[in-house]
C-alpha cells in the first residue's frame, strides 16, 4: 500500500487572511476510505471563532464589492491557474480522502479550474438594465429606473464529501466575483481536499477576510453557522435530511439547496439496448455510484428487461473493483456507515424475493458491484438513495406505470429515458417531475454551464454557473425622478 503523503498531518483553519490552530484545542480525525491509517487532522472550530470569521468577513465585504470586476477578475484567474499547478498535489489528497481514482480526482481540479475561469467570463457579461415609468399605464416618463445586481454580503457555502473541490468552488467562485464574501464550512471527510483548494486561492493574494474555511463537524457548529443572523445567503449541497433541517433553522436567507436523488433510467421498449445498457453502467457504477445524479433504479419495459439485465450483468461482472490508487471503478465507500446502509437495502430486497444477480458480497467498506432483478415498490431499495454501486431493476409493463413509478419518489433531480421515438421522449419527458430530463443519455451534473436543479426532495433554487451568480446577487433599483 502506497504511504500516504497527507500522514497525520495537522490542517488548520483559515481566517482572516490567516492559517490559525483553533483556541478550542480541539482537532478532528481524517480518515481514509481505504487506508487504514489518520490521514490527516483538522480544527474543530469554536462557536466564538465562527463569530469572527464572520464579523472579518463582513468588514472585507464592503471593500472588496468595491473593487472592479476586473480586478475581482484577476484574483480569480489566478486561483485557478493555481488550482491547476496544484493538481497533484490536490489529486492525492483527494485520492486518499474520499477514495475517488487518481484520474478522476485530476479531471475534478482541472473540471474546477475551467469552472471557475467560466465564471468570471459570465459575470463580465451580465449587465443591468434600466426602465422608464410610462410602460406601465398612468406611470410618468420622467422615472427612469436603473437596475442593477448587487451582492447579498456573506455567503455561507457548505459541501458534500463527494466532490469536495469542485462541488465548493462551484459555490465559492460565483459569490466571490459577484462581490461577496464567503464562509466555507466543507464537509469532514473532504476537509482537506478543501483546505488545500484554499490554500490554492491564498496564494493568488485574496484580500484578508473574503474567504474563512471553517472546518468543524456539521453536527457541532452547523446549526450555529446555519442560523448565524451574519449569513446573508446558503448554498448547500448535500443530503436531503441535512437540507431539510437548515431549511428548517434558516431564516429569512436566500437557500439553494442541491439535494439526494433517486435518478431513474426509463427504457422503453424501442430502445437501443446496447447503448442503454452503456449509459446505465457508467450512470450506476462510476465512482462506485456515490453522485447525486447517479442512475439509481431502472425502470424497464417487461418486453425488453430480459435482453437488458442480460448485457447489464455481463458489464457490471466486468467492472474493476478494489482499491482507487489501482484506478478501479468500483472503490470502498466513503465509511462503514455508508457501507452498513448499502449492505442492509440488498438484504431487504433479497428477503422480500428479488433477484441478486451478481455482486452482493463485502469486504470492509467495499461493496461488490451489485444488481438485483425483479425489485418491485414494496422494497425499501425502490425508493430509498444508496449511495452505493447497487443498481435495481424494476420491470414494467408501460410507459405510463414507469412514468408513475418515477414520479411516485420521494426525489426529483434528473430522469434518463431510453427510446428511438423522440416524439415519445418528449411526450414522457413533459410528465416527469425532475429537474432535468435526458434523452438517451446517463443523468450527469454538467456541463457545469447547464441550469442544475432538484425538485421535491432534490433541492430548491438552481445552481450552473449564470443561476449561481444570480442566486448570490439582488436587484437593486434605483429611480432617478427626472424634472
Ligand atoms: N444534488 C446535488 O447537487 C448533490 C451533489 C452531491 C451530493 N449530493 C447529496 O449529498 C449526499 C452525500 O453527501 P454527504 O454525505 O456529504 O451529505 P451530508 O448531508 O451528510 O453532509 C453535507 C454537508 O452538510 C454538513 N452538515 C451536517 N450537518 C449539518 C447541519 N446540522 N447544519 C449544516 N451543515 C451540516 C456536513 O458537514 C457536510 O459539509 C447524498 O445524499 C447526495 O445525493 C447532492
Amino acid at each position: 500500500m502506497t504511504p500516504s503523503i497527507v500522514a497525520t498531518r495537522e490542517y488548520k483553519f483559515f481566517m482572516d487572511g490567516e492559517w490559525r490552530e483553533s483556541r478550542s484545542g480541539e482537532t478532528i480525525d481524517i480518515h481514509s476510505p481505504y487506508l487504514p491509517e489518520v490521514i490527516g487532522k483538522v480544527q474543530a472550530v469554536s462557536r466564538v471563532e465562527v463569530d469572527e470569521a464572520i464579523e472579518a468577513a463582513h468588514l472585507a465585504q464592503i471593500k472588496w464589492a468595491d473593487k472592479s470586476l476586473q480586478e475581482r477578475s484577476a484574483y480569480l484567474y489566478k486561483w485557478a491557474d493555481e488550482l491547476v499547478h496544484m493538481q497533484d498535489e490536490i489529486a492525492e489528497t483527494i485520492m486518499k480522502e474520499v477514495g475517488k481514482t487518481l484520474a478522476d480526482a485530476k479531471k475534478e481540479v482541472v473540471r474546477t479550474a475551467d469552472f471557475i475561469r467560466y465564471t468570471v467570463g459570465e459575470a463580465q457579461h451580465i449587465n443591468g438594465e434600466s426602465m422608464r415609468g410610462d410602460n406601465f399605464p398612468g406611470g410618468s416618463k420622467s422615472k427612469l429606473a436603473i437596475v442593477e445586481r448587487v451582492p447579498l454580503g456573506v455567503v455561507l457555502a457548505i459541501s458534500p464529501f463527494n466532490y469536495p473541490v469542485n462541488l465548493s468552488a462551484a459555490k465559492i467562485a460565483p459569490a466571490l466575483i459577484a462581490g461577496n464574501a464567503v464562509i466555507f464550512k466543507p464537509a469532514t471527510q473532504g476537509a482537506l481536499s478543501g483546505t488545500k483548494m484554499i490554500q490554492a486561492l491564498h496564494k493568488a493574494g485574496l484580500p484578508n477576510g473574503i474567504i474563512n474555511l471553517i472546518t468543524g463537524r456539521g453536527s457541532d457548529i452547523g446549526d450555529y453557522l446555519v442560523e448565524h443572523p451574519g449569513i446573508n445567503m446558503i448554498s448547500f449541497t448535500g443530503g436531503t435530511k441535512t437540507g431539510k433541517n437548515l431549511a428548517k433553522k434558516s431564516a429569512m436567507v436566500p437557500l439553494v439547496m442541491e439535494l439526494g436523488g433517486k435518478d431513474p433510467a426509463i427504457v422503453r421498449e424501442d430502445a437501443d439496448l446496447y447503448e442503454a445498457a452503456n449509459h446505465i453502467i457508467s450512470g450506476a457504477f462510476s465512482y462506485s455510484g456515490q453522485r447525486c445524479t447517479a442512475i439509481k433504479r431502472v425502470l424497464v419495459h417487461e418486453n425488453v428487461a430480459d435482453e437488458l439485465v442480460k448485457q447489464l450483468r455481463v458489464e457490471v461482472e466486468n467492472l474493476t473493483v478494489g482499491s482507487p490508487e489501482d484506478g478501479n471503478t468500483v472503490v470502498p465507500l466513503i465509511d462503514t456507515k455508508s457501507a452498513d446502509f448499502v449492505e442492509g437495502l440488498i438484504k431487504d430486497a433479497a428477503r422480500q424475493g428479488a433477484e441478486v444477480l451478481t455482486g452482493n458480497k463485502r469486504e470492509g467498506n467495499l461493496i461488490y458491484p451489485t444488481l438485483i432483478d425483479y425489485v418491485n415498490t414494496e422494497m425499501r431499495i425502490a425508493w430509498e438513495e444508496p449511495f452505493g454501486p447497487v443498481l435495481p431493476i424494476i420491470r414494467c409493463t408501460s410507459d405510463e406505470e414507469a412514468v408513475n413509478i418515477a414520479n411516485k419518489s420521494e426525489y426529483g433531480l434528473q430522469t434518463s429515458i431510453f427510446t428511438r421515438d423522440i416524439n415519445k421522449a418528449f411526450a414522457l419527458a413533459s410528465k416527469i417531475e425532475t429537474g432535468s430530463v435526458q434523452i438517451n443519455g446517463r443523468s450527469e451534473r454538467g456541463p457545469d454551464h447547464f441550469p442544475f436543479l432538484g425538485v421535491k426532495g432534490s433541492g430548491m433554487g438552481v445552481q450552473g454557473i449564470r443561476k449561481s451568480i444570480d442566486s448570490m446577487t439582488r436587484e437593486k433599483v434605483i429611480v432617478l425622478n427626472l424634472s
